[in-house]
């Protein structure tokens, strides 16, 4: 699903009106009509107090006609404007009347109005700022909005949180409202899915008001939201008359005294995710426990017993899996900056490989081209520098990546893949999968994916998917807390299936 900046949500709202002849207050009265059946569905009538909070633009006329048809229903409820501007809406002023109309009379709160009382029963509608917010409010409206925190009452946003703007970080935090859910309209915003703003929305759901679908259809956008959806399509089915050979041969290469349970996890994933062939490249200590704990794997090992010294592969591997568990000695060092240079194949580059990258930049040049880089925040940091917001860690790690012509895995909880340009922001995975070795899991799901033919933004795209659903569903079967790295490799064959599983209504009717 794509997801649209302001300004072409505002082209989208146009082109809908266009096409459809229809007024501006007509798609006001269809997302508010979506609102309020939300609202309706759930409450079914009950004698709660519903306070509105609606501004003087689009997001109070939302909230105005959200008012209207409450009262009509019967709710009991109190509209507040917040009268924070004299270049109120058209489409706002209309509805104000239509409020009136029906013997509905807000109270208009301005700069020096007190703060209205607020009980943490009340249900607050936050219609205060949708998507026209363009600077930081002023400082009265800014507690109002604090207020409205404090209040604890249950915060229902209309679109987006008011004072959380959708295409920058917010000016001031304490100004934003910490909704409890948002009913946000049509498209995903991509401030629902970063760390410094997500939490503002935590819950949201999308409200389809019908929106020109051509437009949305034909709208090249920065980032797209991967579902299951985006995600099908991807995938690459196996041939009856294949065999091993079939799925290339990855190489997974690291490990260190003490840390070759890293390999193990990455050797272990990129067989479960469909590899045909695996060999491990470790020092010469890991050399049994490999052997013991993944017999399917082949093991290579320099002359070194704890570090990694040299690397040399006597074939040529389909996709390689480099960094996990390797740490930085010197030698190590020198044998990733010999093994980069000679190798032209795009590869996936993890945790110590990419930190050694970090601290030895001339290396970023041998890179091969199209290599798929999968660092955590400290990881990022150490490669790109520090940002202020992470709007600008994003337009920061794209910059890299566009100039090493890399794809760069920003793990997280929505994870997001930067390819040409484009970010992917992935869906699944849960706060359990914070756990030792998961990226060593997703390292070598990423690799063996690489290795039976997927291209490499596919690859690290459906990868991080799969290593996300994957862990999902050992966390239904296990809680957050105990879901270990090697039980997310256990689910990867559940993930593949939980892919293809028809819904339950389909199965009904064509069990087959
Ligand atoms: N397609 C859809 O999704 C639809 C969305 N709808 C709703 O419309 C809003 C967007 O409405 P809009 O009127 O454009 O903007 P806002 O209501 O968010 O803001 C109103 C104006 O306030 C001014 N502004 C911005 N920041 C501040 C500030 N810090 N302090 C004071 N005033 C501010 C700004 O105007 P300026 O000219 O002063 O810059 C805004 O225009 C969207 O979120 C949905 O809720 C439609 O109802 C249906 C279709
Ligand atoms: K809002």
């Amino acid at each position: 699903m794509k997801i649209f900046s302001s300004h072409q949500i505002y082209q989208a709202d146009k082109s809908t009106i266009q096409k459809e002849q229809i007024t501006s207050d007509a798609l006001m009265e269809r997302a508010a009509t979506q609102l309020f059946e939300w609202m309706h569905a759930r409450l079914r009538g009950t004698q709660v107090n519903i306070k509105l909070f609606c501004g003087i633009g689009n997001n109070g006329g939302d909230g105005l006609v959200l008012a209207r048809k409450l009262h009509e229903h019967g709710y009991s409820i109190h509209v507040f404007v917040v009268n924070y501007s004299d270049k109120r809406s058209e489409d706002f002023l209309l509805n104000l009347e239509r409020l009136k109309d029906g013997k509905v009379w807000p109270d208009f709160i301005n700069n020096d109005s007190g703060l209205p009382n607020i009980s943490e029963s009340d249900i607050v509608v936050d219609a205060i700022f949708g998507i026209g917010l363009n600077r930081v409010p002023d400082d009265w409206v800014g507690n109002l909005i604090a207020h409205i925190n404090a209040s604890n009452a249950f915060t229902l946003s209309v679109d987006v949180p008011s004072g959380l703007p959708v295409d920058r970080s917010p000016w001031e935090p304490s100004y934003v409202i910490r909704s409890s859910y948002v009913l946000s309209f049509q498209l995903p915003k991509l401030i629902f899915f970063l760390p410094e703003t997500g939490a503002y929305a935590n819950q949201w759901e999308l409200l389809d008001i019908g929106l020109d679908a051509e437009f949305i259809a034909k709208t090249e956008t920065d980032f797209e939201l991967i579902g299951r959806p985006e995600i099908l399509p991807k995938y690459r089915p196996r041939s009856k008359f294949s065999h091993k050979g079939t799925y290339g041969h990855a190489v997974i290469i690291g490990g260190s005294y003490g840390k070759i349970g890293a390999v193990q996890l990455a050797c272990n994933a990129c067989l479960s995710v469909g590899c045909g062939l695996v060999t491990a490249v470790v020092p010469k200590c890991g050399y049994h426990s490999l052997q013991t704990a993944v017999p399917e794997a082949m093991v290579l090992t320099g002359s070194r017993d704890k570090i990694i010294s040299r690397i040399e592969i006597p074939f040529s591997p389909t996709a390689v899996g480099i960094g996990v568990g390797m740490g930085k000695d010197e030698d190590t060092v020198q044998a990733l900056a010999v093994y980069l240079k000679g190798s032209g194949a795009p590869m996936v580059i993890d945790a110590d490989a990419l930190n050694i990258l970090s601290e030895n930049r001339d290396l970023l040049k041998d890179i091969p081209e199209m290599s798929i880089l999968t660092p955590h925040p400290k990881e990022l940091e150490r490669l790109i520098g520090p940002w202020t917001s992470d709007f600008e860690m994003l337009d920061k790690a794209k910059s890299f990546a566009d100039r090493y012509n890399l794809v760069v895995v920003i793990k997280g909880a929505h994870t997001i893949t930067l390819y040409n340009g484009k970010g992917y922001v992935n869906t699944t995975g849960n706060p359990g999968m914070a756990t030792a070795g998961s990226g060593d899991v997703l390292t070598g799901m990423v690799a063996g994916l690489l290795a039976q033919g997927y291209p490499p933004a596919e690859a690290a795209i459906f990868g991080v998917y799969l290593h996300g659903l994957a862990g999902d569903i050992g966390a239904s079967k296990n809680g957050y807390e105990a879901l270990k790295a090697s039980i997310i490799v256990d689910n990867i064959g559940s993930a593949y299936s939980e892919l293809f599983r028809k819904p339950e209504a389909e199965q009904k009717e064509n069990p087959r």
